[in-house]
Order: structure tokens, then sequence, then C-alpha cells
């Protein structure tokens, strides 16, 4: 039995996670998959019943799984914590990457060909779909350096990259480019400024030596935002540090329609994984029904894939997305038109289950 910490958090977090979860129940039975779900608190909701963000509970329950499956944490009500190591952010969501050793941070950018008008680009820059794979340093970098601090008029934050950490980042663009048609990584740094990113571009370099099938190209990071939405499809695997992969993510997710259709799996050395939409906790529309779940219930597909093993469980989830899009349902975020018909996130849910 595979043991699967289920932790919702806080805005629309516990309303896809409840969709993902109808998903994972309907498909895993017919994969011989035995799942045992646990939910636990975390984010500002824990914050609130506990005190702390992480409370050694669903620490000790996300030790002891499998796999996490995540909503999304954070929210105004809990910007105004005082101590930011309080935050739901700063205090759940980090150090649980840290701590767990998840430095490989998965976000499969594909357009779907049903959604090719909900793409804010030019149809012909997209005709025929892309599929662009994130590759993200999730451990390293701005977020975690040290000294972080503000004093006064003055904050500081450090960016830390070790070759270590480049590397093993690297290894996986690398190893996901080898099982893609194209086989090409563009390596997104601003080695023009930057002491870590000129460290990056080296280690990128020297990496790629051990991939001669896989082609190796080098962007600054300002060029790689323009160009993808100038020529998306020119992009098979990008890799990057920390920063700039939360920030292109998100840009290459609205290219797919929305950043609710976005998914993740954050990966370390071993098949433990945590996987969550690449979307907040949207506050502006919780408790509205207008959250779009299909991130999350992807995100439940790359769980089965990287965790569980159960390739075809995963695709049978891919596909029943696939087919709900093509019949034409939509939630609020991917709504072509004003005239759409749009469906509730529990009514998305409901769709690919049945499609499933
Ligand atoms: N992994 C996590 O837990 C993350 C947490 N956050 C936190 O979430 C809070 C809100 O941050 P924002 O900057 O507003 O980013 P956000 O990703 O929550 O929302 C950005 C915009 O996208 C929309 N959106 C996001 N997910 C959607 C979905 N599934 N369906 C439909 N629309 C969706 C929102 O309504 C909003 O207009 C903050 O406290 C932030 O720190 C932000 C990013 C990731
Ligand atoms: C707390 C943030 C780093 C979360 C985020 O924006 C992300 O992981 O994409
Ligand atoms: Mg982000």
């Amino acid at each position: 039995m595979a043991k699967i910490a289920v932790l919702a958090g806080d805005g629309i977090g516990p309303e896809i996670i409840a969709e993902g979860l109808k998903v994972l129940k309907a498909v895993a039975p017919q994969h011989g998959q035995d799942l045992e779900f646990t939910e636990a608190l975390v984010g500002g909701a824990a914050y609130d019943a506990t005190g702390h963000p992480l409370p050694p509970e669903t620490l000790e329950l996300v030790q002891n799984s499998d796999a996490i499956f995540f909503g999304a944490v954070g929210g105004p009500k809990y910007d105004v914590i005082p101590d930011p190591n309080m935050r739901p952010e700063r205090g759940a969501l980090l150090p649980l990457r840290k701590k767990l050793g998840l430095y490989a941070n998965l976000r499969p950018c594909i357009l779907y060909s049903a959604l090719s008008s909900a793409c804010p680009l030019r149809a012909d820059l997209v005709e025929g779909g892309f599929d662009i794979l994130v590759v993200r340093e999730l451990t390293g970098g701005l977020y975690f350096g040290q000294p972080k601090s503000w004093e006064g008029d003055n904050a500081i934050d450090t960016c830390l990259y070790s070759r270590e950490e480049i590397t093993r980042i690297l290894h996986v663009a690398f190893k996901a480019a080898q099982k893609r048609p194209n086989k090409r990584v563009v390596s997104v740094d601003k080695a023009n400024v930057l002491e870590t990113s000129r460290l990056w571009r080296d280690t990128a370099t020297k990496v790629a030596a051990e991939y001669p099938d896989v082609e190796l190209s080098h962007q600054l990071v300002d060029a790689t935002a323009m160009d993808l939405v100038r020529r998306p499809q020119s992009f098979d695997v990008i890799v990057t540090e920390n920063l700039f992969g939360d920030i292109l993510s998100d840009e290459a997710a609205q290219l797919t329609g929305s950043l609710g259709m976005l998914p993740s799996a954050s990966l370390g050395q071993g098949t433990f994984g945590l996987y969550e939409p690449s979307h907040g906790s949207a506050p502006d529309i919780a408790g509205t029904g207008k959250a779009n779940p299909l991130a999350t219930i992807l995100s439940a597909a790359l769980l089965l894939r990287y965790s569980l093993g159960a390739e075809a469980a995963a695709l049978q989830i891919e596909k029943a997305v696939e087919i709900v899009l093509n019949a034409g349902h939509r939630t609020g975020d991917i709504a072509e038109t004003p005239d759409t018909k749009i469906v509730t996130c529990t009514e998305m849910g409901d769709l690919v289950v049945a499609a499933l």
C-alpha cells in the first residue's frame, strides 16, 4: 500500500485537492494501486489551528509517506504575521521542499489543441501546440541563501549555488530531454551579470558533454521571457535556477491558457515526491467554485508516474483531461469567449472522473 499525505492548505487548496482526490481514488484501483490517504494541516490553516504553518505532526506524516499531494498555501490574511518565517510560504512550503531534498521541480507546459484559442498568443505562433518542460532548481538560490534580512532601510537576500546543486539539476534536465523527441535543452541564466549564473553556465557546458545526443544552448533570462511569447514552439526543455524558473513557468503556464492548467512534480533522489499545481492559493476566487482543478488533477497523474511508477494510470488521467477539454467543458479561466458555458471546480472534477 502506498501512503499519500494530503496537505490541502489555504484558499482554493481544499477545493482543488478534493477534485484531485476524486480522480486518484477512481483511477488507482483500476491499475492495482492501493493508496492510503492521510490528511494533515499545512500553511495558514495549520498556523490558525496550531500556531505553526508546518506542525511537527505534519512533518512526521510526510516523512513516513511515499508522496505528498499538496494544494496551495498563503493569502493576505497571513501576509501580516510579524515573523516572515512563520508565514505559510516561508514557514511551510519552502522548508518542506528543503527538508525533503526536493530539488527538482518539473513543470510540463503543454498547450492542449482544444485550448489553442485560450492561449493569448497569435494563432500562427502556436498552431500545432507546444510542449515545454520547465525544470526548475527548487532548493537553492535567492529563496534559501543566507544572510537574509531586512533592517530599517536596508534589506538583503543572498543568491548562493554550489556546483553540486547545479550539476544534479542539469542531469535531471538532460535525462528528461533524452526521453523527448527533440532532445534540446536551453539553460537559462543571467551570466552577463551574476556570478551564480557564470558558475551555472560553466557547469551546464560540462554536464552537456555527458549527453552528446542532447543539444544544449544557453540563453539569458530576459531574452527567454521574450522568446516564450515570441516563439514558444522553439523550446523543448528549459532548465534554470529557482527564481527564474518560478517566474518563467507562470509565464509559460499562461500560454497554455491558464495558470490553472500547469501541474508540477517536485522530486529528489528517490521516488518520493511532492505534487502540487504550480499556482498559489488564489484568494481572489477562493470559495466561489471558479477554481480550475485541472493543474491539480494533472499533478495527481505525475504522482502516479513518478512516485508510484504507474505510467498507464497517469496516461489515463491525462487522456481523460484531454477528452473533457475536447468536449468543450471549461472553467472560467480557460473560457475562450464571454458566451462559453462555464463549469464549476466540482463539475470539472466530476467530468474528468466520468471520462476516465
Ligand atoms: N505553491 C504555493 O502554495 C504557492 C502559493 N502562493 C501564494 O498564494 C497567494 C496568492 O498569490 P497570487 O500571486 O495571487 O498567485 P496565484 O497563483 O494564487 O493566483 C494568480 C492568479 O491566477 C488565478 N488562478 C490561480 N490558480 C487558479 C486556478 N486553479 N483556477 C483559476 N484561476 C487561478 C488567481 O485567481 C489569480 O488571479 C500568495 O499568498 C502567494 O504567496 C503563490 C504561488 C505558489
Ligand atoms: C512560495 C513560492 C516560492 C511558491 C511559488 O511561487 C512556486 O513554487 O511557484
Ligand atoms: Mg510560483
